[in-house]
């Protein structure tokens, strides 16, 4: 910037020396004209564009956004060589202290070998005058001046701002702190500053890397995830919506819920979590959707048991009425899932409608422990574009474990708990209970002997059933081997009816 303002400071000597002549001299008319020319001279010599950007343009309350984005720009790649800085308290950010540079402090910064200045003042007012704009700040509006060459205008005016803009953008949005929502019941939403969602800070801790999983499924899940992230402008070409669908399914304590908070983290997304027994009625569902932000996943947890969506409802009507009869008390429990309106064609609506297109990049998650259970309409292909299945822990999920609560990579016993794990059904969450330590003085290798008990027990456990099962089956072909054979064919209309698909 040295040379920059030896360069300016003589041209402006030389302008004012000009200038002080010609007032001097010269008659009124001709005087006006000279000064004409001379300020297009001065500006053909000087060969450098400016460009101002204000914090608040007109007389509006917003403050511009090309504004904020280049001050958050410049924090991130200019704090370290301004020597004067500002600290601000931001709002709704990780690291709430933003330094940016202070008021007439100038930084430089380069683009494809192109040096410009940044300078960062403030326009000096009358603390006297009356001002009709209550954004006017009383010490003055502040903007950032950008200075380049000419001959450099056409890089600058297109591609520099452009890539300032953002930056700055995607910085803020790195940095900002995210959120986990919940929908709020509509019979509040018309109160005193209510809305729709309410929300926390997100903060959990679960990542990819935490996650007990196979390492070539945790990959493709994350190919997946970058594929979408990047994809913008391959789903503007194809006509789509910028949205995904995931279903995870899963026993109980695999990691679904973990799954979703490691895609949020990965993402930098924010969380909806949506009760759908909360929601009144399609609208109301639209509603909410319309509420969310881009750059989200909107989760919603427990499919089959949110809502009677299994496309069961008939089937199970005349079954409900028998049991009302028998227990009153299932009467009650019906009728709150009836409270809610929102139908199958509802939810697909919302998945797959033009609703969910408003607005950037969306994931939606559905999690459900029985997916045999769900309407196949709900997870067709193209509607939820991938299902994940999340199940008992194998010895690849184990290592991960392992190395997450006791530090270790490998262990003598880790052959003999590879080897329970292929005969007994556990859940990572189990595994994860049985690793903890449960006293100070418990040693890795007390760990690992804890799960193997546990795990010796399932496997006698799970034998025992088996054995059970066998017993059962083999009285049971004694007594009337025809019917066993019925039983046994998933085809027939009575069983598809009884396992709940859907004709
Ligand atoms: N795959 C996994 N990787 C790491 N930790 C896991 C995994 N699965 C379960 N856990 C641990 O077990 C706990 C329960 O897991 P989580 O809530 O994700 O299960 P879930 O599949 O969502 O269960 P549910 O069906 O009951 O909602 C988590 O807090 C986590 O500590
Ligand atoms: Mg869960």
């Amino acid at each position: 910037m040295g040379e920059l303002w030896a360069q300016m400071g003589s041209l402006m000597a030389t302008i004012m020396f000009v200038y002080a002549m010609v007032e001097r001299f010269f008659p009124t008319p001709l005087r006006d004209t000279l000064q004409i020319h001379t300020h297009k001279m001065m500006s053909l010599l000087y060969p450098y564009i400016q460009i101002t950007f204000p914090e608040f343009s007109g007389e509006r309350l917003k403050r511009s956004e090309a504004y904020t984005a280049i001050q958050t720009y410049l924090s991130e790649n200019s704090s370290q060589v301004a020597k004067r800085l500002k600290a601000e308290v931001v709002k709704d950010s990780q690291n709430p202290l933003v330094l940016s540079m202070d008021d007439d402090e100038e930084v430089t910064d380069e683009f494809q070998g192109v040096k410009l200045w940044w300078a960062a003042s403030k326009t000096t007012t009358n603390p006297h005058a009356y001002s009709f704009s209550y954004y006017t700040p009383p010490d003055g509006k502040r903007y950032f001046k950008l200075t380049f060459h000419k001959k450099h205008r056409d890089l600058i005016t297109v591609s520099y701002i452009k890539h300032v803009l953002q930056a700055g953008k995607e910085i803020a949005l790195r940095n900002r702190q995210r959120k986990l929502y919940t929908n709020n019941p509509s019979s509040g939403w018309y109160g005193y500053k209510q809305s729709k969602w309410s929300h926390i800070v997100f903060e959990h801790p679960a990542t990819f890397e935490t996650l007990a999983m196979e390492k070539r499924k945790k990959e493709e899940i994350i190919n997946d995830l970058v594929k979408f992230r990047n994809g913008k402008d391959y789903y503007a070409k194809i006509g789509k919506a910028w949205k995904r669908g995931y279903l995870l399914y899963g026993p109980p304590g695999t990691g679904k819920s973990t799954m979703i908070a490691a895609m949020a983290n990965f993402m930098n997304y924010d969380v909806y979590d949506l009760e759908l027994t909360a929601v009144k009625d399609n609208t109301e569902l639209r509603k909410l959707l319309i509420e969310t932000s881009s750059k989200a996943i909107i989760v919603v947890e427990d499919i089959d048991c949110s809502l009677d969506l299994t496309g069961q409802r008939n089937m199970k009507k005349e079954k409900n009425e028998e049991e009302e009869l028998k227990d009153p008390s299932k009467k009650d429990e019906e009728e709150s899932v009836k409270s809610s309106k929102v139908t199958l064609s509802g939810l697909l609506n919302f998945i797959d409608g033009i609703w969910s297109a408003c607005g950037g990049e969306r994931i939606i998650i559905f999690t459900t422990n029985f997916v045999d259970k769900l309407d196949p309409a709900l997870i067709r292909t193209g509607r939820m574009d991938k299902h994940i299945e999340l199940s008992y822990c194998c010895f690849e999920a184990f290592k991960v474990l392992a190395k997450n609560y006791l530090d270790v990579d490998s262990h003598h016993l880790f052959a003999i708990i590879e080897n329970l794990l292929e005969v007994a059904n556990v859940t990572p969450a189990d595994v994860a209970e049985n690793l903890m330590p449960k006293s100070l003085n418990e040693d890795v290798e007390t760990c690992l002997q804890n799960l193997i008990q546990a795990l010796e027990v399932i496997k006698e456990e799970a034998k025992k059933k088996l054995e059970e099962e066998a017993r059962l089956k083999e009285e049971k072909d004694k007594e009337d081997p025809t019917q066993h054979e019925k039983k046994n064919s998933v085809h027939t209309v009575e069983d598809v009816k009884e396992n709940g698909f859907i004709l």
